[in-house]
């Protein structure tokens, strides 16, 4: 049978399709082990990586990634739909809706209502679903994202819920829930909102595109345009800049909902570091590529063309596959 020895033994001379029929083999006597979980591991450092180091790493993986293009219209259907539930799931439940995953996942394939949920409940599932539809219709097309996109996405996640506020700037001032912060008086929006597409169009392409997903979106929540609805906004218009720069999206995780709302206090109290908020969607981007290189790697219909890919994880059992323990 063959075992991790053997793959690194054999990884010192079979071409990249033979250790990869040889990594298959292994998946299937070993079902417990996952492919992601394995490359995770070659990834997650065991020193910190400073920011620099760890957006080489993201561009490494994107380089992986577009080894696998095109993608296959199977490998692009199970993505949508694995990623439409879990980032649903988790942006609303960081806004306090309680349907968990699974429930999302009804909601969203059949239709199905869940006993003990609330209306609004399923209907924020369904509105967050059609922003995400929208924001990848923009992804594709070339045109700057200005003002009108972004009342868009809002008010397709807010029209079934709070239609007169629906992709409408906030006409009162509010403060952030729990906390004392005051984001900027309403009066002020239209000029705000101005000098952030500016923004967006002219300096945030000077920035790496991870880097510019996170400020865009700190600098979205900060202004805090609308009365209700922001951070799933942001969230949305984050992965929009993403998908646009070819990068997988950032689902940032409902566990990690303090960690986020704290990262980006941080940012406001301190003339804007966004070093912790960059650590969270550096990480989210991270599993993303993770899982989504996992699927490729292992689907029939890319088999050749993630030579580079299977080379890393060769590379990566060579020197660490007999010390390290697999799970
Ligand atoms: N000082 C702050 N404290 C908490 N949240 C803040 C702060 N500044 C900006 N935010 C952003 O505001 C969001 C909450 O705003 P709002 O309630 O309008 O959005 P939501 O989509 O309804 O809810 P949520 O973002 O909780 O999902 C947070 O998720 C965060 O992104």
């Amino acid at each position: 049978m063959e075992t991790v020895r053997s793959l690194t033994v054999k990884s010192q001379r079979a071409t990249a399709t033979e250790l990869f029929d040889t990594l298959l083999l292994l998946l299937k006597a070993h079902p417990h082990w996952r492919i992601d979980a394995l490359v995770s591991q070659l990834l997650v450092p065991a020193m910190p990586m400073d920011i620099a180091a760890q957006l080489a790493q993201l561009d490494q993986l994107k380089g992986w990634l577009d080894s696998f293009r095109p993608l296959s219209p199977a490998v692009l259907a199970e993505l949508k739909q694995r990623y439409d539930v879990r980032f649903t799931y988790n942006s609303n439940a960081i806004e306090g809706n309680t349907l968990t995953q699974n429930e999302t996942e009804l909601v969203l394939a059949k239709g199905i209502a869940v006993g003990g949920k609330t209306l609004i409940e399923h209907l924020e599932v369904v509105g967050h679903k059609e922003a995400i539809d929208y924001v990848e219709t923009l992804a594709q097309a070339e045109s700057p994202i200005g003002e009108w996109e972004i009342r868009q996405i809002h008010a397709l996640i807010m029209r079934q819920i709070a239609p007169t506020e629906a992709g409408q700037y906030r006409q009162l001032d509010v403060k952030a829930a729990g906390t004392e912060h005051v984001y900027p008086p309403h009066y002020l929006l239209p000029e705000l909102m101005t000098e952030f597409v500016q923004w967006l169009i002219t300096e945030s392409s000077r920035l790496h595109p991870v880097e510019a997903a996170t400020e865009a979106h700190y600098r979205f929540v900060s202004i805090h345009p609308f009365r209700d609805g922001n951070g799933r906004t942001g969230r949305l218009l984050m992965n929009l800049l993403l998908m646009r720069a070819g990068f997988p999206i950032a689902i940032i995780p409902t566990q990690q909902r303090q960690r986020y709302l704290e990262a980006i206090i941080q940012g406001q109290r301190s003339q804007d570091d966004l070093a912790p908020l960059m650590a969270i969607v550096m990480e989210s981007v991270r599993e993303s590529f993770v899982e989504t290189l996992a699927l490729l790697a292992t689907a029939t219909d890319s088999r050749g063309q993630g030579k580079p890919f299977y080379e890393e994880i060769m590379e990566f059992l060579k020197t660490h596959g007999e010390t390290r323990k697999l799970s």
